[in-house]
């Protein structure tokens, strides 16, 4: 597909929404259709967008979550002090998918995705097949499956995935029917306070209320929508924002006069005596020039997800019969030579004058978010959570590459998948660079 004006039609005309489901994922369970991601466009996913959209990422909640992101970004600067007393080199990608997971979880589930040094070993071992399941699921969703292009292939189950899907599964039901079973009782004592409530008790509420339960057939929500509405939220909001930072991070590696600019205006901003608050960003405008240049550069996600149309449709005297499973190709949008001056240079002074870059799909040359109703829920949040990280960690610690290893011969290697990170995880050197008590 065709930059700006192919998109701008193909929004306009609501001719495209999610009609096709990725065949694994839901073959065996039928978990994934009915939440909000891979779900098609129909009564259940227009009630679940419009709880997620009006309940779960208004402004209120999301103020109301300053402190969990503050707190699982502290326990972030610390896991890598730890790594630099230890003499080691800090995996960026590892440390950056404890901070999302962690901090997802305490949004979506209210628990912690790894344990810490003060957990019992009953926690321990629950944060550990908690992490199993997800990083399996990331994997699986991630695979090249023959059987996706050429359907009647699906028997062989060439690579396995649909045989690890199956196993899968079971194991999420079980965990998800546990979360459940601990909000229950936990409810059963009273009424929670609004600034209390995790994204799986407003689901709950939502699907309690006595307007739900006054609907039948596919108006109902039920349990098992709920369900997948949680697996939605939480696993949309792990990868996603860690596969940007970890690109930012890189290109500021690669380009050290633009990893100093960042570096002094956040000093000049922020001092030396306390770490990065969100308050801060909006005085920060290198630093979102910076992240919007990694959000053109680096769509996190660059097919979007699949999309179909809906009926038949006639776009820019192409015919797409009902049913046409579309890819938007974001990647080659946001690269194109038309859209851009010097498209594939990482230059975050293209958004140093004028307004902010718009990445909320309104702007058809930069969509990492994709665009219309199927565009993402969240991206105040996403948004917010790459430059809040990328502030943090910039002003935290001088990075560097290993010995012997220069900027310019970083490798920037993509590798293929429903998300594109890098092939070769990133691995610096970090060294603190504020008042040394801030570390402790
Ligand atoms: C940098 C961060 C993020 C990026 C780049 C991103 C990107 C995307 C993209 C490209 C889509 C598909 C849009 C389409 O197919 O048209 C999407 C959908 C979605 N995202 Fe995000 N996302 C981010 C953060 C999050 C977070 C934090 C959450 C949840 C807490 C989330 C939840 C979802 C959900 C539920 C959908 C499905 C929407 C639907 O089909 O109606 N995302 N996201």
């Amino acid at each position: 597909m065709v930059p700006s004006r192919s998109s701008t039609s193909i929004s306009q005309h609501h001719i495209c929404d999610r009609g096709h489901v990725d065949e694994r994922l839901i073959s065996d369970s039928a978990c994934l259709s009915l939440g909000i991601g891979f779900s098609p466009y129909g009564p259940n996913w227009r009630q679940l967008r419009k709880i997620v959209n009006e309940e779960i990422f208004t402004e209120k909640r999301m103020e109301a979550s300053t402190e969990i992101r503050k707190q699982e970004l502290h326990h972030m600067i610390r896991s890598i002090t730890h790594h630099v007393q230890q003499g080691k080199l800090v995996t960026f990608k590892m440390e950056g998918m404890a901070f999302t997971a962690n901090m997802m979880a305490r949004l979506v589930l209210n628990r912690r995705f790894t344990a810490g040094i003060n957990s019992t070993a009953e926690e321990v071992d629950k944060a550990k097949h908690f992490a199993y399941l997800v990083r399996e699921l990331f994997e699986l969703e991630g695979m090249l499956v023959i059987a996706d292009y050429v359907p009647w292939l699906r028997f062989l189950d060439i690579g396995g995935a649909e045989k690890r899907m199956k196993a899968l599964f079971p194991l999420f039901h079980e965990f998800l029917n546990q979360i459940i079973a601990e909000h229950e009782v936990k409810r059963q004592k009273g009424p929670i306070a609004e600034e209390d409530e995790d994204m799986v008790d407003v689901l709950l509420n939502a699907m309690n209320r006595k307007e739900n339960q006054d609907k039948v057939g596919d108006e109902y929500l039920d349990m098992d929508n709920v369900k997948a509405a949680i697996m939605d939220l939480f696993v949309g909001g792990v990868d996603t924002p860690n596969v940007l930072i970890e690109w930012t991070m890189a290109e500021l590696i690669r380009n050290p006069p633009l990893l100093r600019k960042l570096k002094e205006e956040l000093d000049s901003v922020v001092g030396k005596d306390r770490f990065v608050e969100e308050t801060d960003i909006p005085k920060l405008k290198y630093l979102r020039a910076v992240v919007g240049e990694a959000f053109r550069l680096h769509p996190a996600a660059p097919l979007l997800a699949p999309h179909a149309s809906l009926k038949d449709s006639e776009v820019e005297g192409y015919h797409f019969p009902a049913g046409t499973i579309l890819y938007i190709n974001t990647y080659a949008i946001s690269r194109s030579p038309e859209s851009w001056e010097r498209p594939l240079e990482f230059d975050p002074e293209r958004f140093m004058s004028g307004p902010d870059v718009d990445v909320s799909g309104r702007d058809f040359r930069i969509l990492p978010f994709g665009s219309g109703r199927r565009r993402c829920p969240a991206i105040n949040m996403g948004v917010l959570l790459s430059r809040f990280v990328i502030a943090s960690m910039v002003h935290a610690f001088d990075w560097s590459l290993p010995e012997g290893q220069i900027p310019e011969e970083l490798d920037m290697t993509e590798v293929s998948g429903l998300t594109v990170p890098l092939a070769k995880a990133l691995e610096l050197q970090a060294k603190p660079r504020l008042a040394p008590y801030l570390y402790i």
